[in-house]
């Protein structure tokens, strides 16, 4: 029989007939803690499986996924991207108008994003975020023992991006709670939901995105030039800078610290980024596949369709599992060996297709450049103490993760 539904569970809906029925919770601690056996489960059980816990179908597998985040008109993002239905279940907060959205919408949208977002505009922050990277590996490096999330993937997106968004001084510490709040928002209303909405107010990040709390200059006032030459409308100018500010720190924070786990286990691929500094961003990237730090995210089928083979009604939630798939080894070779040489192209850490993520670019700078300066300065990291795990429903990362470093 069928284990006991999560009292979180939101539908009632039997599986399909003859799709494989896991009894897996996985936005469980338990999961979060070593998600990668479920994963393998997932994937082998069958290309569609449903989950009991929440009688809701789920992909694993790489080409699955793929299908359908590729596939924005069959499987649409404008019911919401987490579990909850907006038209069934109303809405969490003012929806998105690019995350949350389907073209025509999310296209005009996306063509604001992506310009205030582009080469051009990030060429222009790159010397600032250079001389913050590399005075701030300076600070910590030097102690020799320091804690890899507090005292550098937690510092530096917190020290450029705010300002680079140009959001004012007051109140830039309640950006990681409500991001916390947002990412725990996609999966149920369980724990980890309910401690992180003890911890803020929706309201705040709602006006940051005012003409008025943002500096000339700034990817946040851009936005509203955007929406003075007539691209976008006023009052979705606010709400497209909410988007940068919710989903552009606690993803690179995550990424950054993934890729510091990943270079602390695994020394001889830090030893090839200090071969070759050329490697940092390959680093980084392949942590972003390996640890994915955005681990999941659904999509409600429009009309009657398959997925893996499995028909789907209209209205049917699908949880993709990103992760999942970025150690597929129907796709990648030695999926679970951490390779900064390999070929990541394709794997879906930044999603895929027309909601992929239009901040990649800003993120892949960040991160190149901590981990140049760091490859500049160090000789060797190891992990010294208890590492420590974040748990959040869709955000995989670390709490703390103490290093000690030998000088190069
Ligand atoms: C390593 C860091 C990051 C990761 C792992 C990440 C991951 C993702 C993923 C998986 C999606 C796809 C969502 C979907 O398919 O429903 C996405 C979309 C998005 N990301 Fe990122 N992201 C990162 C950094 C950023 C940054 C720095 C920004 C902004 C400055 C940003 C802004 C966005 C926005 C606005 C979307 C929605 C795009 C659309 O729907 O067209 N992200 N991101
Ligand atoms: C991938 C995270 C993400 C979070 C929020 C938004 C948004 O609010 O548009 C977009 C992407």
């Amino acid at each position: 029989g069928h284990a006991e539904r999560s009292p979180y569970a939101i539908y009632d809906s039997d599986p399909p007939p003859g799709v494989p029925v896991l009894d897996v919770d996985p936005f469980s601690v338990d999961f979060f803690a070593d998600p990668y056996p479920v994963h393998e489960q997932l994937r082998e059980a069958g290309p569609f499986v449903w989950l009991s816990r929440y009688n809701i179908g789920a992909v694993a597998r790489y080409e699955h996924v793929r299908d359908a985040l590729t596939d924005w008109k069959t499987f649409s993002s404008a019911r919401g991207v987490g579990m909850e239905d907006f038209v069934r279940h109303g809405r969490f907060r003012l929806p998105s108008l690019i995350l949350e959205a389907d073209p025509p919408q999310h296209s005009r949208s996306r063509g604001v994003l992506s310009r205030v977002l582009s080469p051009p505009v990030l060429k222009g922050l790159r010397d600032r975020f250079e001389v913050e990277a590399e005075a701030m590996v300076e600070d910590v490096v030097w102690r020799k023992r320091f804690d890899g999330i507090a005292d550098l993937a937690e510092v530096f997106p917190l020290r450029v991006f705010p300002d680079a968004i140009g959001m004012g001084r007051e109140g830039r510490e309640k950006l990681l709670p409500h991001a916390d709040l947002l990412f725990n928002s996609f999966g149920p209303r369980n724990e980890l939901f309910q401690a992180a909405k003890e911890k803020v107010s929706f309201d705040w990040i709602e006006a940051q995105g005012q003409r008025g709390n943002l500096a000339p200059g700034g990817l946040g006032m851009m936005i509203h030039d955007a929406a003075d030459r007539g691209e976008i409308s006023g009052d979705e100018a606010p709400i497209l800078v909410r988007a940068l500010l919710q989903a552009g720190l606690d993803t690179t924070i995550n990424a950054l610290g993934a890729t510091l786990y990943c270079l602390a286990r695994f020394p001889s691929e830090f030893d090839r980024l200090r071969a070759d500094h050329k490697l940092a961003k390959a680093a980084f990237e392949e942590a972003i596949r390996f640890e994915a730090p955005v681990q999941t995210f659904f999509r409600t089928a429009t009309c009657a369709t398959t997925l893996g083979g499995t028909p789907l009604n209209e209205g049917d939630k699908v949880l993709m599992f990103l992760a999942a798939a970025n150690r597929d080894p129907r796709q990648w070779d030695r999926p679970d060996v951490y390779d900064i040489g390999r070929k990541t192209i394709g794997h879906v850490g930044f999603g895929a297709g027309i909601h992929a993520c239009v901040g990649q670019l800003l993120a892949r700078m960040e991160g190149e450049l901590v981990l140049t300066a760091l490859a500049r300065r160090v000789k060797r990291l190891r992990i010294a103490g208890t590492v420590e795990r974040r748990y959040n429903n869709t955000l995989r990362g670390l709490a703390s993760l103490p290093l000690e470093v030998e000088l190069a």
